[in-house]
Order: C-alpha cells, then sequence, then structure tokens
C-alpha cells in the first residue's frame, strides 16, 4: 500500500476496532487489547495510552468532568504534544509558550523558534483534534518551567486546523513498517489563545488575577503519563521478544542443514550448539520480560496508590524500575529480534517472514518514552543517591535492599565450586549483587574525586550506564527467581522455566563477564563453570523449545509469519507468497522492452560485428 492507503487502511481498523468495543461485552483488558491489537500503531493508542491518562492524572476534578466523557466516548480524539523538534529528552528544555494574559483570562500559546515546532507526536498529523500540549508557563514575565495544556487543535465541523495552528505529519519514517500507518505530526502556535481553565491545573495553578501556585507535591508528577507508558513497553517487549522467538524457534525446528549420513537426512539447525546459544537465551529473555513485567505493573499500581494518599516515598523507586526496565528491555529486545532474523537464514530477510516488519515497527520503542541511556543515566542518579545514603542509618528499600548488605556484598567471594552450583538461586543472586553494587560503589568513590558532582557525573557518564544495567538485570533475575519460588501450574512446567531463569542469568555473566571479573564477583574458573552448566542447560531446553514458544498461544495470524507458521509447513508457503508478489503478474517484466531488449540487442549487434 501507498502511505495514503496505509494510513487509510488504519483509519478504517481503528474505527473498526471502536466500533467492536462499543458492541461486544468486553472486560477492560479486553477492549485495551483489542484497541492496541487492531490499531497497532495507530492513533488509538495514543488517544487512550496517553491523552486520556494525562487528563486523569493532571487534570483537576472539573477538567476531567468536561474532558473524560468526551474523549472517551472518543468525540474528541487526542494525543501528547511534548517532544519538540529541538527537544525531546530534555523535558525542562521545551521552548513553547503559554503566556497567561489577565485581561482576556487566557493563556497565549506560541512557537517562538523553529526548533520549538511540536514534532514526533503520534495521531498529531492528521487525526486529533484535541492535544495536551507541554508548554513553557510564563505568567507576569516570570517562567514558572513547563506545564501542561488541553488544546483543541482541529474545528470539529470540517477538521480544519484552527486560526493560529499549523499542523502536518514529518513524513515517512524506518522501513516499510507498519509505524507508517501512524500519523506522527508537527504543530506550531502563532499566538494562539485557549482558556484559562485549559491549563491542566491539579498540580499546579494559575488564579485569575494571573498568580501562579506551584505544586505541592512533587513537579515529577508531571511526568506520570510517561511513567504509566514506559511500565507498559516492558510487559510489550516480552511480547514482541515472544513473538521473534517464535518464529525463529519454530523455523530453526524445521530447517536442515549439513550433517547427512551417506545421503540420509540433514541436521535441523535447532541442534547445532550456536544456533542454540544464540536463541535459547532469547527464549528465555521472552519469559524473563513477562515475569519482571508482571512485577512492575504491580509496583505501578502500588505507587499510583500510594500517591492518591500523598504518600511519595517509592516514588523514585518506581521512577527509577520504569525507565531502567524499559530502557533495559527494549534494548535486548531490538536486539533479540535482529538476532532471530539472522537466525533465520536468508528467508528470515523476506518481508512475509514477519521479522522484518516486527524490528521495523519495534525498535523506535528503544527512544520514544524516553532515549534509552537518557532514562539509564536517570537510574544511575537513583543510584549514586541511594550509595550516598549508605551508613546514613537510612536503610536502602525495594530493588536496592540488597544495598543495605554492602559490607559483605563488597567482599564477598563466589562460593561456587562446581557447575551445579550454578543452579543454586541464593549463590546465583548472590553474584549478581555483588557485580552490582560494586560497579554502584566504584562509580561513587570516582564521582567523589571530583570537587564539581555535575562535571564528575557527565566524566563518568559510560560507566554510569553500565552500572546501571547491571542493577537493572539483577532486577530481572531476582524477579525470575520470585516467579519460580511461588505456584506454577502444570506437569514440568517449573523445572522449564527454571531451565529458563537460568539461561536467562548465566548467559548475563557469559555477556557481562568482564564486569563480573573486574569487580572479583566471580573468577574465570567460575566462569568456565557457569558456561559449562549453560551447555548442559541448552541440551536439557532443546526437546522442549518449540513446546515453550507454543506456549505463547500466538496465531499464525498474528505471527504473520510463513517461517513461523504452527504447521511448519515452510516451502510450499513460501513459494505461494513469493507468486502473491506484483512483479510475478507477467513473466516478462515490465521495463523489458524499454530497457532490457535493447541493451541484449545491442550486444548481438555488436558480437556480430
Ligand atoms: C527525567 C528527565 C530525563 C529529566 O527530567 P528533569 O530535568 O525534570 O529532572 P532531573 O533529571 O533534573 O531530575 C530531578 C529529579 O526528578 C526525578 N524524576 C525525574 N523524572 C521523574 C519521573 N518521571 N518520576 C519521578 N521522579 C522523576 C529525578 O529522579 C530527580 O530526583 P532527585 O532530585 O531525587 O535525584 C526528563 O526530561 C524525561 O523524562 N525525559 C524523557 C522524555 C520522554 O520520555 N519523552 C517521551 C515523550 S512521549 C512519547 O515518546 C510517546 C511515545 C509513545 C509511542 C507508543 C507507545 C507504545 C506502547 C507500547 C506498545 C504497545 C502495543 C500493544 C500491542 C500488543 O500488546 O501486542
Ligand atoms: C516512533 C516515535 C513516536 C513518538 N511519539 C511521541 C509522542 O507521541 N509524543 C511525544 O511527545 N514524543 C514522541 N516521540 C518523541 C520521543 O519521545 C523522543 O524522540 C525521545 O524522548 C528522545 O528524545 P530526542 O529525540 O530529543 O533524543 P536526544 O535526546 O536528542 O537523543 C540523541 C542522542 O543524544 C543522547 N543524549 C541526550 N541527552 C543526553 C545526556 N544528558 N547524556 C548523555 N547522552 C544524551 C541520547 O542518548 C541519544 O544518543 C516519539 C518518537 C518516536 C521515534
Amino acid at each position: 500500500m501507498t502511505r495514503k492507503e496505509l494510513f487509510k487502511n488504519t483509519l478504517r481498523k481503528s474505527v473498526h476496532a471502536w466500533k467492536l468495543i462499543n458492541e461486544l461485552p468486553l472486560s477492560d483488558d479486553e477492549s485495551l487489547m483489542l484497541r492496541h491489537f487492531m490499531d497497532q500503531p495507530g492513533f488509538l493508542d495514543l488517544h487512550w495510552r496517553m491523552f486520556v491518562p494525562a487528563i486523569k492524572g493532571q487534570g483537576t476534578e472539573e477538567q476531567k468532568q468536561k474532558w473524560l466523557p468526551l474523549a472517551n466516548k472518543m468525540q474528541i480524539i487526542g494525543c501528547y504534544a511534548q517532544t519538540e523538534l529541538g527537544h525531546g529528552s530534555n523535558v525542562q528544555g521545551l521552548e513553547t509558550t503559554a503566556t497567561f494574559d489577565p485581561q482576556t483570562d487566557q493563556f497565549i500559546l506560541h512557537s517562538p523558534t523553529q526548533t520549538s515546532s511540536k514534532w514526533w507526536p503520534g495521531g498529531l498529523g492528521k487525526v486529533s483534534t484535541h492535544a495536551v500540549i507541554y508548554a513553557r508557563l510564563i505568567t507576569d514575565g516570570k517562567d514558572h518551567g513547563v506545564h501542561g495544556f488541553i488544546v483543541q487543535l482541529r474545528n470539529m465541523d470540517d477538521h480544519s486546523p484552527l486560526p493560529g495552528i499549523t499542523i502536518g505529519d514529518i513524513g515517512v519514517k524506518f522501513g516499510n513498517g507498519a509505524y507508517n500507518s501512524m500519523d506522527n505530526g508537527f504543530l506550531m502556535f502563532d499566538k494562539f489563545c485557549i482558556p484559562r481553565d485549559q491549563m491542566l491545573m491539579r498540580l499546579s495553578k494559575v488564579t485569575r488575577e494571573g498568580k501562579y501556585v506551584p505544586s505541592d507535591v512533587p513537579r515529577q508528577l508531571m511526568y506520570g503519563t510517561m511513567v504509566s507508558v514506559r511500565q507498559t513497553i516492558v510487559s510489550n517487549a516480552s511480547i514482541a521478544m515472544a513473538r521473534a522467538v517464535c518464529i525463529a524457534t519454530r523455523y530453526s525446528a524445521v530447517r536442515r542443514q549439513f550433517g547427512s549420513q551417506n545421503g540420509g537426512i540433514e541436521t535441523q539447525v535447532i541442534d547445532y550448539k550456536t544456533q542454540q546459544n544464540r536463541l535459547f537465551p532469547l527464549l528465555a529473555s521472552a519469559y524473563a520480560f513477562r515475569f519482571v513485567g508482571e512485577w512492575l505493573k504491580w509496583l505501578y499500581t502500588d505507587v499510583t496508590q500510594r500517591l492518591e494518599a500523598s504518600d511519595f516515598a517509592t516514588l523514585p523507586e518506581a521512577h527509577a524500575c520504569t525507565a531502567g526496565l524499559k530502557s533495559m528491555t527494549t534494548s535486548a529486545t531490538s536486539d533479540g529480534i535482529e538476532e532471530c532474523r539472522k537466525l533465520c537464514g536468508g528467508h528470515g530477510y523476506l518481508w512475509c517472514s514477519g521479522l522484518p516488519e516486527l524490528f521495523a515497527v519495534y525498535v523506535p520503542a528503544c527512544t520514544y518514552e524516553g532515549d534509552n541511556v537518557v532514562l539509564q543515566l536517570q537510574v544511575a542518579r537513583f543510584l549514586m543517591k541511594t550509595v550516598s545514603q549508605l551508613g546514613s542509618g537510612k536503610a536502602p528499600a525495594g530493588t536496592t535492599a540488597y544495598m543495605g548488605r554492602a559490607k559483605h556484598l563488597l567482599q564477598c567471594r563466589s562460593s561456587i565450586r562446581k557447575a551445579e552450583d550454578w543452579l543454586n538461586p541464593a549463590m546465583v543472586l548472590e553474584t549478581f549483587e555483588a557485580r552490582a553494587l560494586r560497579m554502584a560503589v566504584s562509580c561513587a568513590n570516582n564521582l567523589s574525586k571530583f570537587e564539581n558532582q555535575e562535571q564528575g557525573f557527565s566524566e563518568l557518564l559510560a560507566d554510569l550506564v553500565e552500572a546501571a544495567i547491571a542493577h537493572c538485570q539483577l532486577i530481572v533475575v531476582s524477579k525470575f527467581i520470585v516467579k519460580l519460588e511461588g505456584e506454577i501450574k502444570g506437569k514440568g512446567v517449573k523445572n522449564q522455566l527454571k531451565n529458563l531463569c537460568y539461561i536467562y542469568a548465566l548467559h548475563l555473566i557469559h555477556k557481562h563477564l568482564g564486569d563480573f571479573l573486574s569487580t572479583n564477583s566471580i573468577t574465570s574458573e567460575q566462569a568456565s563453570l557457569a558456561n559449562h552448566q549453560l551447555r548442559s542447560l541448552y541440551t536439557q531446553v532443546r526437546p522442549n523449545a518449540v513446546a515453550l514458544v507454543d506456549a505463547f498461544d500466538y496465531t499464525d495470524h498474528y505471527l504473520g509469519s510463513v517461517l513461523g507458521r504452527y504447521d511448519g509447513n515452510v516451502y510450499p508457503k513460501l513459494f505461494e507468497e513469493a507468486l502473491k508478489d506484483p512483479l510475478n503478474d507477467t513473466v516478462v517484466p515490465d521495463g523489458y522492452h524499454e530497457y532490457i531488449r535493447p541493451l541484449i540487442k545491442q550486444h548481438l549487434r555488436s558480437a556480430r560485428l
């Protein structure tokens, strides 16, 4: 399809989804899944995932009563317009202004520079009638920083942009992927006025007289929508990784290459240790991210309930965990989808394998909702603060509780003596805790050598990111172990999940061996025992690998992959797909007579001469 056709088809699907949601007796979760599945990625996603939550989180009761009924009935369609051409990561650097005019009791929205143009918001370019706009609030000449405003963008009768608004789509994005069904847009204001009551005033407000009343709660609650989406992105990473691994595992069981004895059947590529070494850690990651996503959803729900009671104690932890796990899981999943493409050899590069499309749609997850490095730096800041408080009498809690055992973890030596010890949850956990703590303390010690902490932080950014990643990987490993300690139904399921848990943990030790050795968390001999155990675990997972991906229960339609078909009937279906290509509509291609024939004939003429 052309971009316009793709876009219009997404509108059709989204409206169809909305019709079904209103007609079918669906639970909230079912309607959420239907919205995402039918619309992925499209304007519905951002309306429900960001526009509505922003109003719920930052609007007053009156504002919620006014706007949510319209949004819930989709009588207005909204987007989340924060990022600008010149600023995305640095929210406090946004340039759009909202200047209060006491004469008219209005805010004047303006885009003072080209870099202040809103740029990227999904659904902004062509669909949304409204937006939550983030702009610098100015009253009486004083800049109070970035705040949220609900703004009507288009005429509700003919959908034309309102006077003072220039709006459009930012153009084609990466690959031929479905993300081009999304109208990520640009928006400029030219002294565009909105009523004062359209500033989202649950956190801070402006009185009729133009007096700014700052928030009496942490200003970062304004970022709450981003935190909630980061939490969902972790679960979605598990879904995307599972889709890719399902395709690659099923195909690896179908594909045979080399290894035939005396003209016998060739070897399934899934039996090659290199294939297992690349594939099974990704299979383990799909399960690991699902379990940590379940825990993160609990953490987010818990912090949301606490915030309702003005309890901000766990807000820093929630921010650090959502930021760090969103960063770590999306980076791993993007790399994992590409690895799954390579695991499928040449056929993985075909569009009908489903992997190029999955990759094209998935990879922006490393950037949207926060660049992955910027988010890990937020985790690093949280860790440095925690380390600085060790010994203050304030015991670290939650995911940093292990730091409370710093004295032991800084000097302990791993007691791994044989390969089987690497199946001991306490030993594995302590290895990851020691590595994470020692990396964090090393950063803190190096930071302390700088007189200027900010300068030190800037100098040590790369080390800080690695310490943050080590902390996040510890969280994932620990939540997998906790999951195994709980009730798991199904004969033999627990054993298989145990294998996957230790494949996940031990492959990380292998991948980040430098960290573990340089922090003396393990010795090279213990590392060798870990590799030995890893190979043994691959052998144990191999007979169940296809069952473990079948367990994701994805339909062939959802997978969209000839290689990942449940029936394994790959080769005939590859031909079937190939023959559908428009190039095969004729045996002699368009262009032969204009270009190929003259070339060949010229060659023949010169050959005769
Ligand atoms: C956090 C920032 C980087 C910096 O912010 P500040 O400059 O304001 O803060 P400081 O760094 O100075 O820190 C001060 C202080 O505040 C704390 N802090 C910071 N942020 C938070 C927070 N969010 N919560 C709580 N506390 C916070 C910080 O720790 C400091 O504390 P201390 O002083 O104690 O140290 C900020 O600038 C920032 O967040 N930048 C990133 C910007 C960003 O994320 N933009 C996103 C824009 S919206 C977007 O991108 C939308 C994309 C959506 C795309 C679609 C989504 C799809 C979802 C998944 C797909 C599902 C598909 C389903 C289908 C299926 O299921 O199959
Ligand atoms: C598909 C897609 C959909 C999007 N949808 C929306 C939406 O609906 N609404 C919305 O508001 N926005 C949206 N965005 C914008 C997105 O949120 C931003 O692009 C994202 O936050 C990254 O910000 P940036 O583009 O400014 O990156 P930058 O910060 O410019 O990143 C560029 C490089 O600089 C590095 N960097 C930046 N700051 C630092 C630092 N302090 N220290 C070290 N390195 C640093 C980064 O790591 C990165 O390598 C979307 C983006 C995409 C790709």
